[in-house]
């Protein structure tokens, strides 16, 4: 069958079509695929399934005629994917599957139906207003990090760095600890540090993260809208504006009253054949 590799600043994806629902994905072949040295590798999986024809999407066919089936690279599910859902507009667009009408594409996710918008080269989608609701903490390399809890569809804690800590001597090549009484189903840790102020935004801040199925990855579209969410409450803002910087490039968050907004590149880089 056909798949397509594709990323969004660095989280990279395995794209399959199967319109019609008919593949038989299991979590042991998207390990696979994701495999770095035997498969083709990346962070996950995005499989194109009509609506209709999955059965977490069916209740959203009236509203999107696509849904984006999200796999990470162990082959567990998860909620949503910020940059996977850019990505898969940008492969929507790119094979025709879609076209842009001028008003946002809707598509289908685990955590609802999100919009999408192409500007200039980059693809914004529309996601559910992040939610902070706790506090909690992460513990690495013998540190505890005190941090915030934030729900974007799939669970984040947000962790600020102290003074004299940076981020490029963090450790992320084992798991961060955290509480499973306030994370039941695990948690993806966004580490943060603030940055110089950005033109046009409320906040700037640098993120490293390592997410729940996949390792640390080079970016993560719902740990940057976390990330966004407790820069501005920690400004004292409801809405407005935040850069975020990431290992593999920088997305743009926008926090409206009800809303928001990711912004970024997102890229095809090849189709090919898999092999049975
Ligand atoms: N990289 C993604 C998030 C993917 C899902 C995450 N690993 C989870 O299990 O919740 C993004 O761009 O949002």
């Amino acid at each position: 069958m056909e798949f397509t590799k594709g990323h969004g600043t660095g989280n990279d994806f395995v794209i399959l079509p199967d319109p019609d629902g008919t593949l038989d994905l299991t979590p042991e072949r998207v390990a696979a695929l994701c495999d770095r040295r035997r498969g083709l590798g990346a962070d996950g999986v995005l499989r194109v399934v009509r609506a209709a024809k999955h059965p977490e999407g069916a209740g959203q066919a009236g509203e999107a005629e696509w849904f984006m089936d999200y796999w990470n690279a162990d082959g567990s599910f998860a909620e949503m994917c910020g940059n996977g859902a850019r990505v898969f507009v940008r492969y929507l667009l790119d094979t025709g599957l879609a076209t842009p009408a001028g008003r946002a594409l809707p598509v289908a996710t685990r955590a609802g139906v999100v919009r999408a918008l192409v500007v200039g080269d980059e693809i914004s989608v529309e996601m559910r207003r992040p939610r902070v609701y706790d506090t909690s903490a992460a513990s690495l390399g013998g540190l505890t990090l005190p941090g915030a809890a934030v729900d974007v569809g799939n669970p984040h804690l947000v962790c600020a760095l102290p003074a004299g800590l940076e981020l490029p001597a963090l450790d992320l090549t084992r798991a961060p600890g955290f509480d499973p009484a306030v994370f039941p189903a695990g948690v993806n840790v966004e580490f943060t540090a603030p940055a110089e102020p950005v033109d046009g935004t409320d906040a700037h801040v640098l993120m490293r993260v390592y997410e729940r199925g996949s390792a640390e990855t080079l970016s993560c579209g719902t740990g940057a809208c976390a990330v966004g969410a407790v820069a501005l409450r920690d400004a004292g803002l409801d809405t407005g504006s935040v850069a975020v910087d990431v290992p593999g490039g920088r997305l743009t968050v926008r926090l409206t009253e009800d809303s928001c907004w990711l912004t970024g590149p997102a890229t095809l880089v090849a189709t090919g054949t898999l092999h049975p």
